[in-house]
């Protein structure tokens, strides 16, 4: 169910009226609901109800705001971090060490540390030197860190280029055909605990076939392992279904059917099952609500001048990104659509969100929304042209609040120093 709908002809954020929220907090401004939040997590919980144990790790890259997060903290979701500022984030929104998995390339040492002192359910080990110094790290601390190797399959993801992770190119992971020797020499490092084996080959995954292709490689090589004598009982199989977003034409796999595909590839090894969604919990559960500057007639080409622009929705102009642009006040009936240039204010040609896309009427003024900008979206964003970072507001039924407000450019440049030998005012 959709909790972004047109009542009595106004675009709604559950019972909010959005028009009430960019009175309230202005615009741009990303706009979560709870309830999606909460029944898109649930999704996953249910197509895992088959295993005996598992977790579903929320992947914090997508969308971080502690309001989120909190969400579905209360849900008892567990977390996939990348970095140490993710980790602080979860536990500060209540999520136990026990439920945080740590992912990422390139963990420091004082992230190691920061997690071990902390809790952590398990470190996705990404190469021998990671492996090396998070030994090294344990040992210091007199504990013992749970580890998985996250593999590269070398499956193709069949997703943009930029978000495939599971290619031998890619730089994520050990080769699978390296993972015997670099499991062998973990178990004899000092401070080290296995626990299981980890893959993600992607995002925005709108087929099955890979995810099988990668998890009929993992079910293999967890038998090998297991035939070496490690104790593998945990699975982390990593995100990347994807969503919907041209909404009219794309119907990609549904939760339970991703589920379904684990049990048949996996689900005989009777290990613990660990998934990271990100985006296909908050995606959908986001929108980017924005303001018509202006609108620039021309020679046979119309620009819609939004207040948001590609420092707050990066995507577009990053991946050539497709987001349902719609207006809040809903177009009357039989209303003729011609095609719109829609554009941010930022001094780029990049800076465009869709071209020639058709709308209704639309013009100075009026309110519009991007739908499916919760997931990398306000985590994407930047303060490029000196634009405040756009603020973020949850709804949850009838409620509404401000969970990050939009900056000041005062407080924005305050941030910043001259040092007194520069002299700078003569
Ligand atoms: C290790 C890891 N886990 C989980 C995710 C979440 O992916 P998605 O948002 O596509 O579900 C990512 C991002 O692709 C990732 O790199
Ligand atoms: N930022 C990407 C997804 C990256 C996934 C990172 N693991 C996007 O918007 O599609």
């Amino acid at each position: 169910m959709d909790h972004f709908l047109y009542r009595g002809g106004a675009l709604h954020a559950e019972d909010v009226p959005l028009s009430e929220i960019a009175e309230g907090a202005g615009t741009p401004t990303f706009v979560y609901s709870a309830a999606t939040l909460r029944r898109h997590y649930r999704l996953f919980t249910e197509a895992l109800d088959w295993a005996e144990a598992s977790l579903v790790c929320f992947a914090v890259k997508s969308c971080s705001n502690q309001a989120v997060l909190s969400v579905l903290a209360a849900e008892g979701a567990g977390m996939d971090v990348v970095s140490g500022g993710e980790y602080a984030r979860a536990r500060t929104a209540g999520v136990p060490g026990e439920r945080i998995v740590f992912s990422g390339v390139g963990k420091t040492r004082d992230e190691m540390r920061a997690a071990l002192e902390g809790g952590v359910r398990q470190f996705n080990v990404e190469s021998e030197p990671e492996m090396r110094a998070l030994s090294e790290v344990a040992s210091s601390l007199g504990v013992e860190a749970p580890v998985a190797l996250r593999v590269n399959p070398d499956v193709d993801a069949r997703t943009h280029e930029k978000i495939a992770t599971g290619k031998a190119e890619n730089k994520f992971g050990v080769p699978i055909a390296r993972a015997r020797e670099v499991y062998t020499e973990m178990a004899r490092l000092p401070g080290l605990r296995v626990r299981g084996v980890d893959v993600h080959i992607g995002s925005q995954l709108t087929d099955l076939e890979p995810f099988e292709e990668a998890y009929g490689k993992v079910a293999d090589l967890t038998r090998a392992l297991r035939g070496d004598g490690h104790s593998i009982d945990r699975l982390d199989l990593g995100g990347g279904l994807g969503i919907p977003y041209e909404t009219s034409n794309e119907a990609p796999p549904l939760p339970l059917e991703y589920g379904a595909l684990i049990r048949r590839t996996v689900g005989d090894l009777g290990c613990e099952i660990e998934i990271e969604p990100g985006r296909l919990v908050s995606g959908n559960a986001g929108l980017l609500l924005s303001r018509v500057i202006w609108l620039k007639e021309g020679e046979g080409r119309d620009f819609l001048i939004l207040d948001a622009a590609m420092n707050d929705l990066i995507r577009p102009a990053m991946y050539g990104a497709w987001h349902d642009i719609v207006p809040v006040r809903e177009a009357e009936p039989g209303a003729e659509r011609r095609p719109f240039d829609v554009v941010g204010p930022v001094c780029e040609s990049g800076d465009t969100f869709a071209r020639q896309r058709p709308l209704p009427p639309m013009g100075e003024g009026d309110l519009v929304a991007f739908r499916s900008a919760g997931a990398y979206g306000a985590v994407m964003s930047s303060e490029y042209n000196t634009r405040p970072l756009a603020a973020e507001v949850l709804v949850d039924g009838d409620r509404w609040a401000v969970v990050r407000p939009r900056p000041t450019v005062e407080a924005m440049i305050a941030r910043e120093r001259v040092p007194d030998w520069l002299d700078a005012h003569g």
